[in-house]
């Protein structure tokens, strides 16, 4: 039986998608929620997909308003096993969940940070002088919602129903198309022949123009990068990890001879899957 980590608790964005996952995948299954096993960070459902503990991990990776996941992207790097199986996007609509009958009642307000962020001007707007505290998901602030009359929380509509609290506002999102992609990550590949395909690498050290050379070995086989993003080595300052994101799947020969020549003008190359976007 397929055991699928998400970040939880119930109620989180990261839940929707892997139900809708669960759903596309497995269409006759009729006990989904038995499947599902929460955790409380990206990084313990990642740990929990790699050691066996579960088969999968569904976890978010990059926002359209507020860019990447920075604890996914880092997992994904540290991870000796785990490819992408699947991504899936999923539209992000903001509740302001709270017990308070007017904004001038809440004294605080929690949220995954990237919760907080998509609701910044709103939040500038209408609870200027509120405090905002970053929690691991939208749902861990829920229990202190149903406690505190004074606290409030960025979360899902579908979280208010759950844990059985009012919405004061919704939606609050700055922008009303928000949008984040998840990702499927288990131990096996899937496919190597996915519409959408992830790699990763680090350069030599000390290089000038370092990072020309992997770029120039996709552009001189006009290969389109859909997505570039770096986070540090956390070696030293100025040292990057870059994420690459390619449309197109891993044996296609023209892609699959750029990665032999990735291997010489890179210091640690990772492919992270080929995979479906839904
Ligand atoms: O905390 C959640 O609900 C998540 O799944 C992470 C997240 C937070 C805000 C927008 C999209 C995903």
């Amino acid at each position: 039986m397929t055991m699928i980590a998400y970040l939880g608790p119930a109620g989180t964005f990261t839940e929707m998608a892997a139900l809708r996952y669960l759903q596309l995948k497995y269409p006759d299954l009729e006990h989904y929620p038995s499947r599902m096993c929460p955790y409380p960070t990206i990084s313990q459902a990642i740990k929990a997909a790699e050691n066996g503990e579960v088969e999968i991990a569904v976890v978010p990776i990059e926002n359209s308003i507020q860019g990447g996941v920075t604890m996914t992207l880092d997992s994904l790097w540290q991870s000796e096993l785990l490819q992408i199986q699947q991504a899936i996007v999923l539209p992000i609509a903001h509740a302001l969940i709270t017990r308070a009958e007017k904004l001038t009642d809440i004294k605080t307000v929690y949220s995954h940070p990237q919760g907080l962020a998509q609701c910044q001007q709103w939040l500038d707007q209408h609870l200027p002088t509120v405090q905002q505290i970053a929690t691991d998901s939208t749902t861990e602030g829920l229990h202190t919602v149903a406690e505190d009359i004074t606290a409030a929380a960025i979360a899902s509509e579908r979280a208010a129903e759950i844990y059985n609290l009012p919405i004061l506002e919704f939606p609050i999102n700055d922008q009303p198309d928000n949008f984040t992609r998840f990702l499927v990550l288990g131990r096996t590949a899937t496919t190597t022949q996915g519409t959408h395909s992830s790699l990763a690498f680090s350069l030599k050290r000390n290089m000038p123009g370092a990072l020309v050379k992997p770029l120039l070995v996709f552009a001189d086989r006009q290969i389109n990068l859909s997505r570039i993003e770096s986070r540090p080595t956390k070696r030293s300052l100025g040292e990057y990890i870059f994420f690459i994101d390619i449309d197109a799947p891993i044996d296609d020969p023209n892609f699959y001879e750029a990665l032999q020549e990735l291997q010489s003008v890179t210091e640690n190359l990772k492919i992270l899957g080929s995979y479906e976007v839904c």
